[in-house]
């Protein structure tokens, strides 16, 4: 490994003090990227370890709620003056995606910093980054003496990564989840490589699917009738046939985002025991993400049909059925948009809202009927979550803090709304 301009005393982790030049914030992410909360077996301990520090180091309080075996909800609570009105939840997720570090410049788990600043490791941006800056909007907010007239929880759930079952979707259905009284909810996005910060009102709706065609078996020297492989060749055709559309449908629109059409993607095949046997069944799945314009109602009556054009006794079944679409307002008489827009505006930041490709937790937020913005601090940056060499600026990552800085007080400090005491 290339030794980082902070020298070695820095890829050794837990509490020592990098070289004085570095902001110490800068310093805490690294530690908290250096932690191996990594699916398949993400190291919760550790971070529920470093977070108890943190509470300690800000003077919270912070509840621990185990929401399902193992997975535990953490929730540090920085009381209002007026606790009787709806809170503010910043809400970020602990876990990771995994790696493949054959492909990586640095061991993705080493924080390692190049000459450019440049951050490398999983979780830079998603979204270990932003738990980081509430912790640090925090504590400059607090040091500089503020107190707002809302309650603000900083919340780090387990489990995003792998559809938050047993994290978020769970919790949002807790009583000690309703306890904390929530009124606007902050949870991530994604880097915008050009100049302007990307917002997002809304989420497509995670399907997964896996479509079973059933045929007839026989010896693999013949030209048997009715096979599994003629039926998942018109499944897998019809699927993605309507991958192409949409696929032109993007290239083709001005103005349209990866938000506003859906994806297709033919993510396994199961099938077969031996060459010369043909098999009496195959499987197809598909990962597909609907954008909340599209009637899910009629969007399953096609699956049908493309199922049952396909050929007999085809069947299939989801693991993933998002059946929500709610997105959150960003009208300016919105009080929660105003404050937040507003407060960017402020601070010459150009937004562009869109739909969220992906799922985040957010969704579960939204279902129960709360407003949530996903938003991530980083411009000039290049999308690389989930992929190979992940990294964020020190310096984007520094002035993300700063923006939180000033969002956090306007949205704790919404006025009461009718119907809030
Ligand atoms: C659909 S579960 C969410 C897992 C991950 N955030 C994704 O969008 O793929
Ligand atoms: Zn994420
Ligand atoms: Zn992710």
């Amino acid at each position: 490994m290339l030794p980082d301009k902070d020298g070695p005393s820095d890829l050794t982790g837990g509490g020592i003090q990098s070289n004085s030049r570095e902001d110490p914030a800068v310093s805490l992410f690294r530690e908290y990227l250096r932690l191996k909360t990594v699916h398949p077996e993400p190291d919760y301990d550790a971070a529920l370890r470093f977070l108890d520090r943190m509470a300690v180091e800000l003077g919270l309080p912070m509840q621990k709620v185990e929401v399902c075996p193992g997975k535990v909800v953490a929730i540090m609570t920085w009381e209002g003056t007026n606790p009787s009105l709806k809170s503010i939840l910043l809400n970020s997720h602990t876990d990771v995606v995994p790696v493949y570090q054959e492909h990586w410049k640095y061991d993705a788990f080493a924080a390692v910093k190049d000459g450019e600043g440049n951050i490398y490791g999983r979780g830079t941006q998603d979204m270990k980054c932003v738990t980081i800056q509430y912790i640090e909007a925090v504590r400059r907010l607090q040091a500089a003496g503020k107190r707002f007239a809302r309650t603000i929880h900083l919340m780090f759930v387990p489990d995003e990564e792998i559809g938050g079952h047993e994290g978020m979707e769970t919790f949002v259905k807790h009583p000690k989840f309703l306890n904390l009284n929530i009124g606007f909810a902050l949870d991530e996005g994604l880097a915008n490589p050009a100049e302007a910060f990307t917002v997002f009102y809304g989420e497509r709706s995670p399907w997964w699917i896996t479509v079973h065609c059933p045929g007839s078996p026989g010896h693999g020297s013949r030209f048997v009738e009715n096979t599994a492989a003629e039926k998942l060749r018109r499944v897998i055709n019809s699927f993605l046939d309507f991958r192409e559309k949409e696929k032109h449908r993007l290239s083709t629109t001005e103005c349209f985002t990866l938000g506003d059409v859906t994806t297709v993607n033919m993510t396994m095949v199961k099938g077969g025991v031996a060459y010369n046997v043909i098999p009496c069944e195959m499987d197809v799945s598909f990962d597909m993400r609907i954008p909340p314009t599209v009637n899910l109602q009629e969007f399953e009556e096609q699956i049908k049909r493309w199922c049952k054009e396909a050929g007999e006794g085809i069947t299939y079944k989801f693991a993933q059925k998002n059946m929500n679409q709610s997105t959150t307002s960003t009208e300016e008489s919105d009080p929660w948009w105003n404050a937040f827009s507003s407060a960017c505006k402020a601070m010459n930041m150009t937004l562009n809202k869109e739909i969220f490709p992906a799922a985040t937790d957010s969704r579960f937020i939204r279902a129960i009927g709360l407003p949530a913005i996903g938003f991530s601090p980083m411009n000039r940056t290049p999308i690389l979550l989930h992929d190979h060499n992940e990294y964020l600026n020190e310096q984007v990552f520094l002035r993300g803090i700063q923006v939180y800085e000033r969002l956090v007080p306007a949205l704790a400090s919404v006025p009461p709304l009718p119907g809030e005491v």
